[in-house]
Parts: C-alpha cells; structure tokens; sequence
C-alpha cells in the first residue's frame, strides 16, 4: 500500500515539474510573441512612410467665408483648398504653415512654428549679464547710453509726457576691442531687454542673396521679443559709402542696407526696440545711415586713458589671487596705447606665468612680464599688417 502511495507521489511530482516547465515555456513564448509584435509594427510603420505620399508644405494667406482657405504653396501658386475634419477650423491662422495632402486639396496638418535657420545662427539672449560695473573707463558713455536707450525702453511715458524724442538708433564707434560689445550687452541687461547680436558681415557673407531678408527677419524678432536691442556689429560691412555698384555682390549688399534703412525709418522713437551700431570704421561710413531719424547719436568709445586703465586693471585683478604689491598705478602707467580688451588679455597671460612658475599668487613682476609680452606681440602683429601692404 504504501509503495502505490510513493509512486502516486512522485507522478504527482513528476507532473508539478512539466507544470512549471511548461508554464517556463509559455511564459518565454509570451515574451517572444511581444516582441515580434513589436518589431512587426515598427516595420509596418517604417513601410507606411516609405509608401505615403510626401505633403506639400504651404502658408495661410485668407481664410474665407464658406471655410476654404487660401495658401501659398512652396510648389508655386496659390491655392483656394478645404481643411481636413481632423483640424478644428479655429485652430487655422493667418500666416501659420500648414501641409496640403499630396493633391494639394486640403490642409491636413498644422506644422510647429520655426525660426529661420539664419535666425537661430544669431546670439539671441533673453536675459544678457553684463553690469555697468564690469566696464572700466567709459562712465561719461555709459550715463549717455543710459539716457538714451535704458531710459527711454524702461520710462517711456516720461519721455512722452515732456515731448523728448530719443534717438532710434545709436552708433558706437572707436578702436577695437575698447569695450563696445560689452557696453551694448550692459544696457540690454540693465534695461531688461533681449539682446539680439548681428554681425554685419555675416549678412553678406553667410547668407549670399538673403541679406535684405536676414535684416527683415532680424527685426520681426527684435519686435516679437520686446523689449529689445539689436546690436549690429561691423556696420561697415554693410554701410560703407559705395562708389561702384558693378558686380552683383555689391548690389546685394546695398539691397541689405536700403532694407535696414527701410527698418529704422518704420521705427518710432518710443519704440520698446532699439538699434545700437558699432564700427571702427566711421570714415567710410555712407552718410544716409546717420541722418536724422537713423544712427544720428554719435558715441565714441576710445582708448582708455590711464584713470580708465587703472580701473580695468582694477576689475580683473579683484577676482584674482594677487599679492600685496600690486600698484595699479604703475600697471596703467605702463598700459599706455593698449585697449580693454588687451589689458583683460595682460591679467590672464600673468594668472599663466604665475602658474608655470610654480607661484600660488601673482605679483607685480609676472604682470610686468605680461605687459611686455602683449606689447611686443601687437608690436610684431602690426609690423606684419604693415609689410603686407607695402
Ligand atoms: N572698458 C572695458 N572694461 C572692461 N573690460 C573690457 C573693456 N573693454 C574691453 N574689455 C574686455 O575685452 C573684451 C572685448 O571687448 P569688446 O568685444 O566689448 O570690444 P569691442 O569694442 O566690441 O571690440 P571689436 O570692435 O573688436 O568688436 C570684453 O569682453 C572685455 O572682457
């Protein structure tokens, strides 16, 4: 009896084993089924897009009465199409992009808003951080920027009430490297504006027979972002006074100015965008950009003088570990002729003999060492500039 009772046991046994083994199996089948199922739909989805048709791209231009619209197709003309039931006609906008079925007969999609590719190529930033107090030497030009742009952006209505026109558009001009780029991105952050940076060149250069449209797109920008400022650097690039407009090139790039003539003549005043311009070349400068109404605020911004290089010897020493005898007196005494952006160049370079020398903090004679270096450097920089024009 108990040896039946045994083998009845071990078949029960037996049979939980081919249980779980076959619950084991079912259970890798599940697992593998899923996944086919998976890499089945990917490749009926990848096949659905090989086989659709490709959508024609088109922009708003009416919406009408009896629910049609009417759109400018990239293809070419315009068409009077209906709109698909999957799109709520609300939704549809005047110079929105949209994408028409391959017949181009309705619109079937409403594609995201993009900017312009040369747009998103620009240093566009909401919230610029330059402080007055990074700037060394240009106290006078600073209180006029602050008359003319911050003020005006940030109180209009004082301006409105007491009939003062502030200028539209102002133009910073001096040697290099003295400043000009950091003044313009000061007041952007000190007026709460967007600070949208264009280099004049670039417009020719990058984008070779859009010019006049970059300057459009750049100010539809500087409108959407308000308030705003529009730094355009190299101005003469764009605005030099032209004698010969013979080749095609330079054709485009009076058609880029005239546009950006166009810009600041549709400007108010009291507008909450304002134009800064910038050279180091307002000799050849076409007098038409600084007529009344345009770039007719003239800033120079110089060379520092010796108080102005004292103090931006001032500004980058202070976040350096530097030793006691530093004279700041002697270091803009013998900075004569140099700029900002050079002396900013002096305190690095030091910070680097310092560090070659083993020195945990610097002292007057690596800055010495430095000055003399960026000395002979634009020395020997020049001297080159000079023999290839000769
Ligand atoms: N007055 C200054 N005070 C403090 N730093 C300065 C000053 N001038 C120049 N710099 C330093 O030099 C750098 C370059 O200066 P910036 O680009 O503003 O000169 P710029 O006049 O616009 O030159 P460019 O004409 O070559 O475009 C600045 O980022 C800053 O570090």
């Amino acid at each position: 009896m108990s040896g039946e009772l045994d083998v009845s046991r071990d078949n029960s046994d037996n049979y939980e084993q081919i249980i779980r083994l076959l619950e084991e199996k079912i259970n890798a089948l599940q697992t593998e089924a899923e996944s086919l199922r998976k890499e089945l739909n990917y490749y009926k989805s990848e096949l659905e897009k090989l086989l659709s048709p490709p959508l024609i791209e088109a922009t708003v231009l009416d919406i009408l009465d009896d629910g049609k619209v009417v759109v400018r197709s990239t293809s070419g003309p315009n068409l009077i199409v209906s709109v698909s039931n999957e799109i709520a006609m609300n939704d549809i906008k005047v110079g929105m992009s949209v994408a028409l079925n391959q017949r181009g007969s309705a619109i079937v999609k409403i594609l995201p808003e993009r900017e312009e590719p040369f747009i998103k190529s620009m240093e566009v930033s909401e919230k610029p951080n330059v402080k007055y107090s990074e700037i060394g030497g240009l106290d006078e030009q600073i209180q006029e920027l602050r008359e003319v742009i911050e003020m005006p952006l940030k109180n209009p209505e004082i301006f409105k009430e007491l009939g003062i026109q502030p200028p539209k558009g102002v133009l910073l001009f001096g040697p290099p490297g003295t400043g000009k780029t950091m003044l313009a991105k000061a007041v952007a952050t000190e007026s709460n504006a967007t600070f949208i940076h264009v280099i004049a060149s670039e417009f020719a250069q990058k984008f070779v027979g859009e010019g006049a449209k970059v300057v459009r797109e750049v100010f539809e920008l500087a409108r959407k972002k308000a308030p705003s400022i529009v730094f355009i650097d190299e101005i003469d690039a764009i605005g030099a006074k032209r004698v010969d407009l013979g080749t095609s090139g330079e054709r485009e790039i009076q058609r880029t100015l005239m546009q950006l003539l166009a810009e600041l003549d549709g400007f108010q005043p009291l507008d909450n965008v304002k134009i800064i311009a910038a050279t180091n070349r307002i000799d050849i400068l076409d007098p038409a950009l600084l007529r009344p109404g345009r770039f007719d605020r003239l800033i120079e911004i110089p060379l520092p003088n010796i108080e102005g290089r004292k103090q931006i010897f001032k500004i980058y020493t202070s976040k350096m570990k530097v030793s006691n005898d530093i004279d700041l007196d002697t270091l803009a005494k013998l900075s004569e002729g140099l700029s900002g952006a050079e002396i900013r160049n002096i305190c690095t370079e030091a910070g680097y003999i310092s560090i070659r020398e083993g020195k945990r903090e610097i002292s007057m004679k690596q800055f010495i060492e430095a000055i003399n270096r960026i000395k002979s450097k634009k020395k020997s920089e020049y001297k080159g500039r000079e023999e290839k024009y000769v």
